[in-house]
């Protein structure tokens, strides 16, 4: 396939343990922004250019309203600075990074209620993608499914050009390391520095000392921590905290980061920094698909948005805004 992965087949013997750090061995991107670029959450005061014309819905399935109601409210929005459409066109064309086909995920403790119902659908390469809906809509479990911590009931997940649905155990780690996972609750390990939090990313993974030592600062400096590198985590604010685990999913440079309400915990300011990083390692190259509540942020950005309700998708957006989902 078109995309950066690799394929499961060819792996050493090392067993990445921690789904927090399971990275990738990826063709380098060799675009990576800078930690100028990344680190200074700068206010933002533009108004974008208004982009309902441009907007394609190509997939609306439900019961969701037309899109009127989520209109960018971008005027004064902190996001808003992202929201320009330098962002070079993502061609759907080829072989999508993931495909939904047909996807039922049922829980056992909750056999009449599907968490996922009949959802197929398809992310290229390179495409930054927002899933929004409301609590217990199917989010989380839509990227559970993504990184195989989870099997769908029914239906085809594919990532990678891989059956997920018909991998066997033993591979799911070497799948892992080809997705980054970035989560609310940072995930760090409290009793490791910040270099040995991304560090140990690459250890599980059998990488030798050298390419460690060259690697870790390179993606600190990146996400704007090269003068943190000693702290440990409870000596970083939250925003700190998210970019060392920015830093652990990218620092070998995964074609695939599956973001899980990655700003949840932190302030609008923080957060845009944490959008901006996002947004930069999008731009170069990696495909991104992160679930979130944050309407200020979806309705700026103007990305593809993927809307769940009750484990159906209801909408599929480009350049969408969150819609209507009530207090969340
Ligand atoms: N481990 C589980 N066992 C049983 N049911 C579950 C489990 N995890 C999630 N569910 C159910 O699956 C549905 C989808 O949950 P999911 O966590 O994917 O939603 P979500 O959109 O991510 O919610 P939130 O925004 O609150 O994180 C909900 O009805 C939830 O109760």
């Amino acid at each position: 396939m078109a995309s950066h992965f690799r394929s499961t087949e060819r792996q050493g013997s090392e067993d990445a343990a921690l789904d927090a750090v399971s990275v990738p061995e990826t063709a380098p991107q060799d675009e990576l922004p800078t930690s100028e670029e990344v680190s200074a959450p700068a206010a933002a005061d533009e108004t974008p250019q208004a982009e309902e014309a441009a907007e394609a819905v190509h997939v609306v399935t439900a019961s969701e309203p037309a899109d009127s109601e989520s209109q960018p409210a971008t005027g004064g929005s902190v996001y808003a600075s992202l929201a320009g459409d330098d962002a070079p066109a993502v061609q759907r064309t080829g072989t999508p990074t993931v495909s939904f086909k047909n996807v039922t995920l049922i829980y056992p403790a909750q056999p009449n209620k599907p968490a996922l119902d009949d959802v197929s659908l398809d992310i290229y390469p390179g495409e930054f993608v927002f899933v929004v809906g409301h609590s217990g809509s199917g989010k989380s479990s839509l990227l559970r499914l993504i990184t195989r911590e989870l099997k769908a009931s029914s239906g085809q997940v594919i990532v990678a050009g891989q059956d997920l649905t018909k991998m066997r155990n033993k591979k799911v780690p070497y799948l892992r390391r080809q997705i980054g996972t970035v989560y609310q609750d940072f995930k760090l390990l409290p009793d490791k520095t910040v270099y040995e939090n991304v560090a140990f990313a690459l250890e599980c993974i059998g990488k030798p000392k050298s390419v460690v030592k060259a690697q870790v600062p390179e993606v600190l400096r990146l996400v704007g921590l090269a003068e943190r590198m000693q702290h440990f985590p409870d000596q970083l604010s939250g925003g700190e905290q998210q970019r060392v685990s920015v830093a652990r999913a990218m620092v070998n440079r995964p074609p695939l980061l599956v973001c899980d309400e990655p700003t949840g915990n932190l302030d609008p300011a923080i957060s845009l920094g944490i959008m901006k990083l996002l947004d930069l390692i999008n731009r170069a190259g990696t495909t991104v698909v992160m679930a979130t509540h944050d309407r200020e942020m979806v309705d700026s950005m103007r990305k593809r948005v993927i809307a769940l309700e009750a484990g159906h998708v209801v909408r599929d957006q480009e350049k969408g805004g969150y819609g209507y989902y009530g207090a969340l």
